[in-house]
């Protein structure tokens, strides 16, 4: 279960340009599930997905993300919790440019320290698993966007995180490879992952595939399904 309590978020606090994007949530995410934070622009539902994947404490209340309370947690302590528990697939997919695909599937898990070796097998894997192996070694601008994304997700999935948070996943793609990307969700729902994203598009939020549809209104759950 990801839990938020009484859970605001004022950027800028204590400065004549605060404002609270998120204002007052009590919100229980369950495990194993996959729920979409749908809203309008400026709704928060960015803000409150950083909060989720805990890039970002909240100004009050509290983050629990199974039977540990992470809004108390020091910097370092959430920096692990992050690698090891969570993946993330950004927007624009946040790819490192003039690295191969492999390298940037690879990159969340270097602080880790393993072993080159063990890493560079699993990202390939990873890479066969999407589909992509025959482009593992190319400079990641050389794919295609649907190929990108799948490296996004591959990146994401590297240290084989339970939680997998994704901010406007279908934003950047065409009907088809917008399919393709709710297929791969549905797998990895399969392998018990938690998945929570953001999403406007109608083919996402009536996939039928999410569990929860959370609607946010001014920083606010207005609806929760
Ligand atoms: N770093 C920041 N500093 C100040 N205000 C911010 C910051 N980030 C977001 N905001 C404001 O907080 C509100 C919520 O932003 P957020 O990005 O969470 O909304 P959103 O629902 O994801 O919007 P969109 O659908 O346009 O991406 C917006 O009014 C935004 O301008």
């Amino acid at each position: 279960m990801i839990e938020l309590r009484e859970v605001c978020k004022t950027y800028n606090d204590g400065q004549p340009n605060a404002f609270t994007a998120i204002d007052g949530i009590s919100l229980a995410l369950e495990h194993g599930r996959i729920s979409a934070l749908r809203g309008p622009s400026g709704s928060g539902k960015t803000t409150l997905l950083t909060l989720l994947g805990c890039l970002a404490r909240p100004t009050s209340g509290r983050v629990r993300i199974g039977d540990e309370d992470v809004s108390a947690l020091p910097e370092r302590f959430l920096t692990e919790l992050r690698r090891q528990r969570f993946g993330f697939v950004f927007q624009q997919f946040n790819l490192i440019r003039g690295l191969s695909a492999r390298d940037n599937v690879m990159l969340p898990a270097f602080p880790l320290g393993q072993p080159h070796a063990v890493l560079s097998a699993r990202a390939q894997a990873l890479l066969e698993r999407f589909r992509l192996a025959h482009r593992a070694d190319a400079p990641v601008e050389w794919l295609s966007g649907g190929e990108q994304q799948r490296v996004a997700i591959a990146r994401a999935l590297i240290n084989d995180p339970d939680i997998l948070i994704a901010d406007e996943p279908t934003a950047n793609l065409d009907t088809r490879l917008a399919e393709e990307f709710l297929q791969l969700m549905a797998e990895l729902h399969a392998d018990g992952k938690t998945i929570v994203l953001t999403s406007h598009d109608p083919l996402v939020l009536d996939s039928g595939l999410m569990h929860r549809i959370v609607t946010l209104r001014d920083g606010r759950v207005v609806d929760a399904q």
